[in-house]
């Protein structure tokens, strides 16, 4: 019998009798594994209502203290089931088990666990002030929860990218109305056992499944009822939903597409660039926003560093998930793999050599069902070429030799994107001079994906709006007033 996953709203998973459901499949070998109900407007008026609701009840009586702890206990909850998370996420993405244990799963906890742990440490600011009487003023801010959120989420990352919202959406005391992508709708679900579980009180955490427009996502981020929309997603779809949050002015806070550049110079520790550069463009298959598609290399180690790379990409190992010798799993869906393939086309149409990759690999008979891409190398392209300007979203990069520092910051800042940049030298001062003038919201150095969750994080120019992490979440989670008291 294969699993029906039902909208979750007011703390209760709703009967699937009379949904229009739509099926989940396996991206490892095509196979239905779920399906999935549609909400449709009537639906997403009930969780919004639930999630109003939630607004006037226990939630917004409990002191930070509380609401800490009881996201501390979500973070508990989440550790506890660990591995109901990862099947989860494997089975949503196909992605290899040692992906999900070690990069995106443990950040389910951790995300609730900041934001608990900032809400109860952060100060609020005061100013005394002099009055023309001398008895002067006092002024102090309070942060007041902004209401029932919309919450967007992609496919890449789902669960990790789901909970860097809901952390602090729910910290600052909001409740949240969650639109998680048709395609990997399953941690969600489960995340809704771990509420009731914890005993978040009904309403506060509230999911909705469908697709974007004229189907659910739009009925989320049209809602009259909705007060602000996170959203993390590609840039034309950032587009449409601040459109829609146009409509009664609501705030928006998003994360969206990039084109990353990877910059690695002759003094670098080699082989640590290789393997940085290696997991920034394949982790996950290419299907991470922070990912490098767009690889420059100082002109002395091209060559060593292109025949490195190669070397690292045909030693990846394909298979299910839970094979635990698997090192390389599938794209999201046969929509996506079409996209990847048609770039793959483009680039050799465009004149590139095929470094590696470039193809579908001959997959075993019981994986020929699945959204499979051979990992891909390309050099000598222009840099106007589409696989050298346009999100990808998969398995590949592009390498191109540089000759000067001036030469590299220009080719990476000329994109629309301005997400992230990886760096390999082992001559700091430059490093920390390039980071200065590159325009993205996050550069490492000597790292790639090491993430400090009390750090801004957010995309310049079309990579996004606003920054979330640490304290700067509260910026849009929450509605700072100013209190003036005459003394
Ligand atoms: N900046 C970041 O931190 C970050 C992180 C992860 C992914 N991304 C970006 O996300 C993209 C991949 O994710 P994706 O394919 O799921 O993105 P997408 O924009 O296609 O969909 C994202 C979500 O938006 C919903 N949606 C689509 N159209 C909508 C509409 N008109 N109204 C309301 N909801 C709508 C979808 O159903 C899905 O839930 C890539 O571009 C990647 O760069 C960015
Ligand atoms: N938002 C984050 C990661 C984004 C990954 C993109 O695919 C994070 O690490 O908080």
């Amino acid at each position: 019998m294969t699993r029906i996953i039902t909208s979750f709203i007011d703390g209760e998973f709703q009967p699937a009798e009379g949904a229009r459901l739509f099926d989940k499949r396996s991206p490892v070998d095509g196979r239905v594994i779920a399906r999935i109900a549609e909400a449709p407007q009537a639906e997403v008026d009930r969780a919004v209502r639930a999630a109003r609701a939630a607004l006037r009840g226990d939630w917004s009586r409990m002191t930070v203290e509380q609401r800490a702890a009881m996201l501390h206990a979500v973070a508990d909850e989440i550790t506890r089931r660990f591995d109901d998370f990862v099947a989860a996420e494997m089975a949503d993405t196909g992605q290899p088990s040692h992906v999900m244990t070690h990069v995106f799963i443990p950040r389910g906890a951790a995300n609730f666990k900041i934001f608990a742990d900032v809400v109860k440490n952060v100060p609020t600011e005061s100013f005394r002030m002099d009055t023309p009487d001398g008895r002067g003023a006092l002024n102090y801010a309070i942060r007041k929860p902004k209401g029932v959120i919309g919450v967007i989420c992609p496919w890449n990352a789902p669960f990790l990218l789901m909970t860097w919202k809901l952390g602090p959406a729910l910290a600052c005391g909001n409740t949240v109305v969650v639109k998680p992508s048709e395609e990997t709708p399953l941690t969600a679900a489960l995340l809704g056992e771990v509420m009731a579980k914890v005993g978040v009180p009904k309403g506060v955490y509230n999911v909705v499944n469908g697709f974007g427009p004229k189907s659910t996502g739009e009925f989320v981020t049209t809602h009259p009822q909705i007060d602000a929309i996170t959203f993390t997603g590609e840039t034309r779809t950032g587009t449409a939903i601040m459109k829609a949050a146009a409509e009664g002015l609501r705030d928006v806070s998003f994360e969206l597409g990039g084109k990353n550049a990877g910059i690695v110079f002759a003094d670098a520790d080699f082989d640590a660039a290789v393997d940085g550069i290696f997991r920034s463009a394949f982790l996950n298959t290419g299907q991470v926003c922070l990912g490098t598609e767009r690889v420059y290399v100082e002109r002395p180690i091209f060559e060593r560093f292109r025949d490195a790379l190669k070397a690292k990409v045909e030693a990846v190992k394909y298979g299910r998930p839970e094979d635990h010798a698997s090192t390389y799993g599938p794209l999201i869906s046969q929509e996506h793999r079409d996209k990847v393939l048609g770039y793959y086309q483009r680039a050799v149409d465009e004149g590139a050599t095929v470094v590696t990759g470039g193809g579908v690999p001959d997959m075993p008979a019981d994986l020929k069902g699945g959204c499979w891409v051979q990992p891909t190398i390309w050099t000598g392209l222009g840099d106007d070429a589409s696989v050298v300007r346009e999100e990808i979203f998969g398995p590949c990069c592009h390498l191109r030799p540089f000759d000067s520092e001036d030469e590299v910051v220009a080719l990476a800042n000329d994109n629309v994107y301005g997400l992230s940049t990886t760096i390999w030298t082992q001559h700091l001062a430059r490093a920390h001079r390039m980071a200065e003038r590159i325009e993205v919201g996050i550069t490492w150095i000597n790292a790639w994906f090491l993430r400090d969750l009390r750090t801004p994080f957010g995309g310049s120019k079309q990579s996004g709006i606003g920054r979330e992490g640490g304290v700067h979440s509260l910026e849009f989670y929450t509605e700072t007033r100013n209190v003036c008291v005459k003394l």
